[in-house]
């Protein structure tokens, strides 16, 4: 299954800048292994904002929450889910 995800990430201003930072290395790590596996095939920045949008390919809604909790920055992010399909007038590659 496809999913368009978007992510708002919201730090509270007064968290401490080591805090802060050790969140976004740790971030950074799970991401890139989620990537290998093959299941964040799209990760992109929204221009001017601490967001980003991403595609997900996995098995279930089940698998892609689990993913999506096992992310350090969870807690701090405002998540939007939306289930795609394909388009019938999508032309053939
Ligand atoms: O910076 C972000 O958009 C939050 C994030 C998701 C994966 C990652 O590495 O950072």
């Amino acid at each position: 299954m496809q999913f368009l995800v978007r992510m708002d990430v919201r730090l509270p201003h007064d968290m401490p800048q080591d805090v802060a930072d050790d969140l976004r290395a740790r971030e950074k790590a799970r991401a890139h292994e989620i990537q290998a596996s093959g299941r964040w095939p799209e990760l992109w920045r929204v221009v001017g904002q601490y967001a980003n949008v991403s595609r997900f390919d996995v098995e279930s809604g089940d698998e892609l929450h689990q993913l999506l909790t096992s992310l350090p920055l969870f807690p701090y992010m405002q998540v939007e889910v939306t289930a795609l399909t394909v388009h019938p007038s999508k032309l053939e590659s």
